[in-house]
């Protein structure tokens, strides 16, 4: 008998659990609908290409090689026909080395890279770095789930917390160190101070314990070439825009611009309502967020409803700029992957990318330029701005223009400015999230619903293709 499966959403997690369970399932055994609720596949990843062949990128920008996750997505992109149109960074380059922090009172500066920093003090820290290695040697294991801000304040101390760590958190969730919760947003950091004692020793011992993930042959040539990240020759959405037609080739039916806008279950099945259509399933799988799911239920899921709607996501504003010059940044750090600023300093923007430094050859193609994107709001969004629904995208893009002046000195006009606002764009793992998901995970156990996307075990596109594959698999 065939099995009905509908996918909720069509993002990076819709389309790869889509595509996971029609290229993984036997023919004829699976029936797979996937309901998108827009005009457009990718969700928040999408590309804009100007007519001068510039390429920007709304939200993601490009995908980490290293880790099991990324081990996943890159054997999708083989699958999927994608490896010649692969672009990658090479770990060797400048853009993959030198990454900055802004303070007010030292501009610019680079992040610690290789031994020098053990014994020399450099800006923004007050001491060279060896007495840090120290300590996070000898420093206790906590207990509990406990914020990122505390952990390393415990490892390492405030100083490198604040100017190191916080700005990472920035950098990956735009919010403070203070907010998130360091067991689900670096579990592998949890598990060496568990397992180790100590970060330190455990990253040089768990260098000798081999990744068993299988490796596929572009896993194997980043390995080789030693990448650092990678995008597309055309941007990121050739991503969701090649799984679209494979999906379809494959038997997939793709219902465009229908949201699903009711889910409930009775016998064992679960019925997915779009408008005034109904269609009954014998398994869902979510790939939409927390918060978008948690309204779909009804009455009778109301506390998996209330779990659900408790997992938070956070607005980004992307100010996308091109320059008329390749020589726009100053010359000490043109090309670095960009700045991020620590929640600890003044400043009406959380960092800056320079793309043109990682991927020069998506400039335009008629001379020279700069490509940058301002990263605004996350976490401190309403608090600077407003409500997200009432800011308009040219306020953005005018205080992004007066920040990257007051930072960095640049005050030429941009020759061309994309401004997004992305509404709950990126899910926030406070403390107490992994105690949330084992609720959500025993309230859905007894239902034909599995759940996957960036609200739950990571918000990279790797851990997005990694949990539809794994998810889907389940299912299987
Ligand atoms: C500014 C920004 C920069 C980022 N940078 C990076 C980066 O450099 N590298 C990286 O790895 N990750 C990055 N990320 C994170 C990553 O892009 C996202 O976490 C990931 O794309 C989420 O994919 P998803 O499919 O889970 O969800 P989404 O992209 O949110 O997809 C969900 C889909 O569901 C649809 N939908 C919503 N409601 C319904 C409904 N009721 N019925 C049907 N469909 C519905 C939506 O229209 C959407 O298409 C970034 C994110 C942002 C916002
Ligand atoms: C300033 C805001 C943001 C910038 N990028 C993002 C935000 C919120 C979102 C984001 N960036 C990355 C990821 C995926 C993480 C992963 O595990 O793969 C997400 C969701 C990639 C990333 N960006 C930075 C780091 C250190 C990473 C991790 C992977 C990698 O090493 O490449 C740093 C960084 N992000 C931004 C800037 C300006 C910046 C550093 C200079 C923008």
């Amino acid at each position: 008998m065939t099995r009905r499966i509908a996918v909720l959403g069509g993002g990076i997690s819709g389309l790869t659990a889509a595509w996971n369970l029609a290229s993984r399932g036997s023919a004829g055994a699976l029936e797979v609908v996937l309901y998108e609720a827009s005009s457009r596949v990718g969700g928040w990843m999408k590309t804009h290409t100007t007519s001068q062949g510039a390429v920007f990128e709304c939200g993601p920008r490009s995908l980490r090689v290293t880790g099991h996750s990324a081990k996943t997505t890159m054997k999708l992109v083989s699958a999927i026909g994608l490896e010649n149109e692969v672009l990658p960074v090479r770990s060797s380059s400048k853009a993959a080395q030198k990454r900055l922090i802004y303070t007010n009172r030292t501009g610019p500066v680079q992040l610690p890279s290789g031994p020098s920093w053990l014994f020399r003090t450099k800006p923004p820290f007050s001491k060279p770095l060896l007495g840090v290695v120290l300590r996070e040697l000898m420093a206790k294991a906590g207990t509990g789930d406990e914020s990122v801000f505390d952990f390393f304040s415990r490892r390492v101390g405030d100083e490198v917390t604040q100017y190191l760590v916080d700005p990472l958190c920035r950098g990956v969730y735009a919010s403070s160190a203070k907010t998130l919760s360091v067991r689900s947003c670096f579990p592998q950091l949890v598990e060496l101070e568990s397992k180790y004692g100590s970060l330190v020793k455990g990253m040089l011992l768990d260098r000798l314990n081999k990744d068993a993930t299988e490796v596929s042959a572009l896993s194997q040539r980043a390995k080789d070439e030693r990448w650092s990240v990678y995008t597309f020759r055309s941007g990121l959405q050739t991503l969701p825009d090649t799984l679209l037609t494979k999906i379809k080739e494959r038997g997939v039916t793709v219902k465009m611009d229908q949201p699903c806008t009711e889910l409930t279950f009775k016998d064992g099945k679960a019925m997915v309502k779009s408008g005034a259509e109904m269609e009954v399933f014998d398994n869902v799988v979510s790939t939409v967020s927390a918060k978008v799911l948690s309204q779909l239920l009804c009455g009778e899921q109301s506390q998996l409803s209330d779990d659900l709607s408790s997992i938070p996501c956070v607005t980004v504003g992307v100010v996308g700029l091109e320059y008329r010059a390749g020589d726009i940044l100053p010359q000490d750090y043109r090309e670095a992957f960009g700045y991020l600023v620590p929640s600890s300093e003044s400043s009406r923007i959380l960092g800056v990318v320079f793309d043109s430094a990682s991927f020069p050859s998506q400039d335009r193609k008629d001379g020279p330029s700069t490509r940058l994107t301002v990263m605004m709001g996350g976490e401190w969004f309403d608090g600077l701005f407003g409500d997200p629904g009432s800011v308009r995208e040219d306020t953005l893009s005018q205080i992004a223009l007066e920040e990257l002046n007051r930072q960095i000195g640049i005050s030429a006009p941009p020759s061309f400015i994309s401004t997004a606002i992305l509404r709950d764009s990126i899910a926030q793992y406070a403390v107490g999230h992994s105690a949330k998901l084992d609720s959500i995970s025993q309230r859905v156990s007894g239902l034909p619903l599995s759940l996957c996307g960036a609200s739950y075990r990571g918000v990279s596109v790797n851990d997005c293709v990694h949990y539809a594959v794994e998810a889907t698999n389940k299912i299987l």
